[in-house]
């Protein structure tokens, strides 16, 4: 902003003094029928809006960038500066400007950041849109989420791989932390959220608690269970003092506050919840597995099934409640449809009881409001009626409300404009005062002409005309030959070449009630209306219970529809510490394949006395990864209450799922991946159970063959030899040395992905079959990428070469040592053909002592654009 070097105007300094105030955000400042951005601001606006952006004067000597868009667009403006990562505050005119004389009263009413918001525009329908608070001590913290657009508030408290995963698994919109743990929290959590750092004063224990206690107007909070979780409890305090300051202050719709009970849920690493693909994926356009199960009709029920992916159960009973009800109404086509009609007619329930809890909501809403509640009414009988027990618990919590229903019903019109300022909102019959304006401002017309007529026959001037205009209001025209007739208390305001006209008190009265009645009865109505949103707020809670209620319902229904449409069972819940999985398939891969490929599928059989560990070799392409991934899927769906893309299903509860992916190295990153690797193995070690899963893919891959090789039979040995915990585990390797495993240790077996080698061709059976493989194959894979055939038989040559010395008890190396001599006499390398000798050159320079596979790939890489010039 340019430099004042003489007094602002009156109206700049208003604007600094609020601007002042909000640090960080960025200003919208009503100036009448404008909302104005300033400076920095307005540059900003400017680009991410692609408004114009103009300077002005202020004061003398210096001027002012500028950029603004009409009031009524702000719906469309305010998302796009939010996500684009603006923090937004909206300061409105407080005062109608009309009443007062000097500078109009202004305000900011709303501080809109990405985690706080409540617009269906900035909003995506089928995700919660958290705010995470984070307050952590050494080796503990202590996390909230707040979603104001739902009312949801929920707490945790643990070691930071907790909440880190309760990070990665609840995606917050923006995370926020004290101003001087800023290091430690992109050390500790990446850098990849939104984040805003508060004064530290308000991470107190006592202020954090009083800001509870005031808000849920409690004693204590031993009733919510979180009393004893100090950190906790700050980091929630703090939540709330952070929507106080975002000017968000009726949130009587956050009535409640939970903690996050982890001995429900089971334990996805973040790794699992990344590397099983979710909800998300790393990359953009791929299919994930909410993807394929989402069939649900509502955005609550979208948002449900969302928390059930991330949060499988790991009790039986809650589990066999859902599986039973899903089971139940595929078994009842026609309640099924029933209840999605209904469901259907609901819409955003959720949202709608917060709006209005924080009385935003708009008459249209509070109209739906009374359709949804007639809805739940219908699901309720439905319900109840039924014969399923867990269904019948649902219609009986379900509340229709029928008092503010009715309220509705009677008070506002049927089909209410969107805007309040519209009229037309309050139904007749309601308020005496608001008929009786309405009478006067809209049955103007048949009073008039009473009046006219009236006039006429005492005046006895036939022509007698009642009008307006905007010079004297309303009057009455006499023409020239009836002008002797008028009364002498009618008073003349204008004289016409052939008529003249008269005003009368009668008229004057008149025109001052009509012109009046409209202004009334717009505050009357406003009044009403606010009046009737408060008295609704009262049913917040039993409103957001309907919600609840109904998107489980949403879920059950859309896992009902997966069942039928994808052909999964039910899998069989038990206690035992086993897996059994007949014909499994990977729930994604199956849905896209190519036309006319069936998806292969497999059985896996793992438990904890016999078969514990089973060691997956098979070629590149082969399908390991899917059917490690497949595993992962059909315990977490069958855990979820789903069910699962198998034959039959037999799951013994697992209490966490681990998954670990080789890393590829990332050569531009510059950080030894290899390490990042380890690190992230070292941690699932550190917390295995009995009842774990682990999926463990191509672990080693990131150093060299030897000691690939050595680590991960250094694993496979600990997981199996791990004395309290029996870990299940699945192990996909191109190491077949780790075949020998199977050897010395009784509870490790090996299996292989098959393939058919015909002639010189490989083809993918993917079976998974009792014993190891021979070999790669990863030699078919570069031929199918289309490699130089010359090439290939190169590489097929050398592979033979080193499998014989191998057997044969020689090392590696010399055998490599070997094959390279050989090379000189060969045809392909002629020595005069300079592209030739540049890539003996190139594998001459190769240590492939310490050469990883992926090197290897891009050294190939390098020698076929070579080739191809
Ligand atoms: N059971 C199956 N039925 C049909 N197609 C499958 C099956 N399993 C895998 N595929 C297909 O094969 C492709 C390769 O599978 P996957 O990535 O699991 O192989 P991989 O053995 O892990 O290979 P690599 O060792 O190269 O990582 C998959 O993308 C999928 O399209």
């Amino acid at each position: 902003m340019a430099k004042s070097t003489t007094k602002e105007t009156p109206l700049m300094q208003q604007y600094n003094t609020i601007k002042a105030k909000y640090p960080g955000a960025l200003l919208l400042f009503r100036v009448g029928d404008f909302y104005e951005t300033f400076g920095e601001d307005a540059i900003k606006a400017s680009g991410i809006l692609g408004i114009v952006l103009t300077k002005r004067a202020n004061g003398s000597a210096s001027h002012i960038e500028l950029a603004g868009f009409p009031h009524h667009s702000l719906e469309t403006y305010l998302p796009k500066l939010v996500r684009a990562g603006q923090r937004v505050a909206i300061c409105d005119q407080l005062e109608d400007p009309k009443t007062v004389k000097t500078i109009v009263k202004r305000g900011v009413t709303e501080l809109v950041t990405p985690g706080v918001s409540y617009s269906d525009n900035i909003l995506q329908q089928k995700s919660n849109n958290y705010l995470a608070s984070l307050f952590f001590e050494k080796n503990s913290a202590g996390i909230a989420f707040i979603d104001i657009s739902t009312g949801e508030f929920l707490v945790a408290q643990g070691n930071s791989d907790y909440i880190d995963k309760l990070l990665q698994s609840f995606k917050p919109s923006e995370v926020i932390f004290p101003k001087s743990r800023y290091k430690e929290f992109t050390e500790t959590y990446g850098d990849r959220f939104y984040t805003y750092a508060l004064d530290e004063w308000a991470y107190t224990g006592d202020y954090a608690y009083e800001s509870l206690l005031k808000h849920f107007e409690v004693k204590s909070l031993k009733g919510f269970g979180i009393e004893r979780l100090s950190l906790a409890v700050i980091a929630a305090g703090v939540a709330l003092h952070y929507l106080n300051e975002t000017e968000h202050r009726n949130l009587q719709h956050i009535s409640s506050v939970a903690r996050i009970e982890e001995e429900k849920y089971m334990w996805l690493d973040r790794f699992t919840i990344r590397n099983l693909e979710l909800i998300g994926s790393a990359n953009e356009n791929a299919v994930t597995l909410v993807d394929v199960l989402d069939h649900t009709c509502s955005p609550m029920g979208a948002r449900m099934l969302r928390r059930w992916i991330i949060m499988p159960l790991k009790e039986r009973k809650p589990i066999e409640d859902r599986l039973n009800v899903v089971e139940f109404l595929l078994q009842n086509e026609e309640l099924r449809e029933n209840l999605l009609q209904e469901i259907r007619q609901i819409g955003d329930l959720e949202r709608l009881i917060s709006k209005i809890g924080l009385q935003k909501a708009n008459p249209r809403e509070v109209c739906q409001l009374k359709k949804a509640l007639y809805s739940i009414e219908n699901i309720k009988n439905y319900c109840t009626s039924s014969s399923s027990e867990s269904l019948k618990t649902i219609g009986e919590q379900l509340n229709p409300c029928v008092l503010i229903r009715e309220k509705i019903e009677k008070e506002l019109h049927a089909e209410p404009p969107v805007m309040i300022a519209k009229g037309g909102v309050i139904s007749s019959g309601v308020n005496e005062e608001l008929d009786r304006l309405r009478k006067i401002a809209f049955g103007g017309k048949g009073y008039l002409v009473e009046i006219q007529k009236r006039e006429a026959e005492a005046t006895g001037i036939p022509s007698l005309k009642v009008a307006f205009n905007n010079v004297f209001g309303y009057y009455l025209e006499v023409t020239n030959s009836h002008k002797d007739k008028v009364p002498s208390d009618w008073i003349r305001k204008q004289t016409l070449v052939n008529a003249e006209r008269y005003i009368t008190p009668e008229l004057k009265e008149y025109e001052e009630q009509i012109l009046g009645a409209e202004e009334k009865i717009l505050s009357l109505e406003t009044r009403l209306y606010n009046e009737l949103v408060y008295t609704l707020s009262e049913y917040i809670k039993p409103i957001q219970l309907n919600a609840q209620l109904t998107a489980q319902l949403d879920v059950l229904l859309c896992f009902a529809t997966v069942a039928t449409k994808n052909f999964y069972v039910k899998p069989q819940i038990t206690e035992d510490n086993l897996l059994d999985i007949k014909g499994g398939r990977h729930p994604v891969i199956e849905k896209h394949l190519p036309v006319g490929e069936d998806y292969i599928t497999n059985d896996v059989y793992l438990d904890n006395e016999t078969q514990q560990i089973i060691i997956i070799t098979g070629p590149n392409m082969a399908g390991k990864s899917a059917l490690l991934r497949q595993s992962g899927l059909i315990v977490l769906m069958a855990q979820m209450g789903c069910f699962v893309p198998a034959k039959e299903a037999r799951i013994g509860l697992v209490d966490k799922i681990f998954t670990r992916v080789g890393a590829s190295d990332n050569l531009s990153s510059g950080e030894s991946t290899f390490m990042v690797e380890m690190n992230e193995t070292a941690s699932i070690l550190n917390n295995l159970s009995d009842r774990s899963l682990i999926l463990l893919d191509e672990i080693g891959r990131g150093t060299s063959t030897y000691d690939g090789i050595s680590i991960a039979w250094a694993i496979a040995e600990f997981l199996h030899n791990h004395p309290t915990a029996k870990a299940k585990t699945l192990f996909a390797t191109h190491y077949h040395e780790l075949n020998e495993l199977a050897g010395s240790f009784n509870r490790i077996k090996n299996y292989n992905v098959s393939v058919k080698e015909v002639g010189n061709k490989v083809i993918f059976l993917r079976k998974l079959v009792p014993g190891g493989s021979e070999h790669s194959f990863g030699i078919h894979v570069a031929k199918m990428a289309g490699m130089p055939p010359k090439l290939i038989n190169r590489a097929n040559e050398i592979l033979k070469r080193l499998e014989q010395e191998r057997t044969g008890g020689e090392h590696i190396k010399d055998s490599i040592k070997k094959v390279q001599q050989q090379a000189y006499q060969l045809q392909m390398f002629s020595i005069d053909d300079p592209v030739l000798v540049k890539i003996r050159d190139m594998l001459n320079n190769l240590d492939v002592n310490t050469l990883t596979p992926v090197e290897a790939l891009m050294k190939l890489d390098d020698i076929q654009r070579i080739l191809k010039g």
